[in-house]
């Protein structure tokens, strides 16, 4: 008699988002915001993993759990009912995620997370990550969702579904920041207060591609912004502080905010100069996430 296989445990990381720059370009009729950002990734994460071939289910673990709110609202279950509606008959799981990245921060935790149960559904099916039923799912669960599926540095534009190539970066090396004020994206949006249809008269987004030099890239990402930066330090004025520790370290070339905030990151010169920053960092204020990080 044939036996069935035991089902199979797959695991993928949930690598953290960092918008490089976010340039806000005007706001749709409808009232989503049109953008312009230059998205990378950093190793630090959440972990998810998966059994196949059972009823859909979440198990949630780790430091950050409590702060993601209820299971059944859970990002990676709604991509999972969004695939599920994109493929029907497809072969569902059993997720547990391991939380471990701050959440309402500017990084896209949940919807790494998402992207992270997008890739594992695609891979227990069959799935290429270049459908585009498993892209349309993507769409369907948030807008960060799709650049979270490759998790590789590109530019993003429209709502975020127009994605750039992927571009091979030079070793950026970095600190990520989070000061531990949570900030929803929707309020910090609100509070930029774009009228709907309105355009923004901000400057056009640096030129950025595969192959510059670190001290290049870095010259160009300096002259690009993030235009949410001064909506969420008004809601939450610590931002201008982790902006200012991190500017006044030794070897920090560029300080900035990622996403709607609260996380902040700063690329360094060298190794050595971002980890006696984050030494520093921890010993004055103890109670913020600091993370050493290398982009891509
Ligand atoms: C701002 C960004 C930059 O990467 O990141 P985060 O700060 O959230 O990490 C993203 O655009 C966020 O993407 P994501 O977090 O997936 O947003 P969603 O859940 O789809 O939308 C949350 C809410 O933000 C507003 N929203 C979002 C994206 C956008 N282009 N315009 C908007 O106005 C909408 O009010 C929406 O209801
Ligand atoms: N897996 C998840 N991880 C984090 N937050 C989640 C998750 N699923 C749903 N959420 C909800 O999504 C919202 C945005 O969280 P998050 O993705 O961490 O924000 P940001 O993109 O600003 O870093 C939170 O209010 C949280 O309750």
């Amino acid at each position: 008699m044939q036996r069935n296989p035991l089902p199979r445990l797959l695991r993928e990381r949930a690598p953290a988002k960092i918008n490089l720059t976010l340039h806000i370009l005007g706001r749709r009729e409808d009232g989503w915001h049109r953008l312009e950002s230059f998205v990378a990734f950093s190793r630090t994460g959440d972990l998810l993993s998966f059994v196949e071939d059972q009823p859909l289910a979440l198990s949630i673990e780790g430091p950050t759990a409590p702060a993601a709110g209820n299971i059944a609202d859970n990002l990676v279950l709604r991509a999972a009912r969004h695939f599920a509606e994109s493929f029907p008959g497809a072969k569902l799981g059993a997720f547990h995620l391991v939380k471990r990245l701050p959440v309402a921060a500017g990084i896209g935790g949940g919807s790494s997370d998402a992207a992270a149960a997008l890739r594992l559904l695609a891979r227990a099916n069959g799935v290429s990550l270049d459908d585009e039923r498993l892209i349309a799912a993507a769409r369907k669960t948030g807008a960060d969702v799709p650049v979270c599926l490759a998790a590789r540095a590109r530019m993003m534009r429209g709502l975020g579904e127009e994605l750039g190539p992927l571009l091979k970066l030079p070793p950026l090396i970095g600190l990520i920041v989070n000061p531990g004020a949570p900030l929803e994206t929707r309020h910090v949006f609100a509070r930029m207060n774009i009228p709907p249809g309105g355009s923004t008269a901000f400057g056009g987004h640096p030129e950025l591609s595969s192959g510059m030099h670190v001290e290049d890239l870095v010259g160009a990402l300096g002259k690009g912004r993030n235009d949410m930066e001064s909506a969420a330090c008004r809601l939450a004025p610590i931002i201008g502080d982790v902006l200012a520790v991190l500017s006044a370290a030794p070897g920090c070339r560029l300080a900035r905010m990622s996403g709607s905030g609260a996380t902040c990151f700063a690329l360094f010169k060298d190794c050595k100069s971002a980890a006696r920053a984050k030494k520093a960092i921890l010993r004055a204020h103890p109670g913020w996430w600091v993370k050493s990080c290398v982009l891509n």
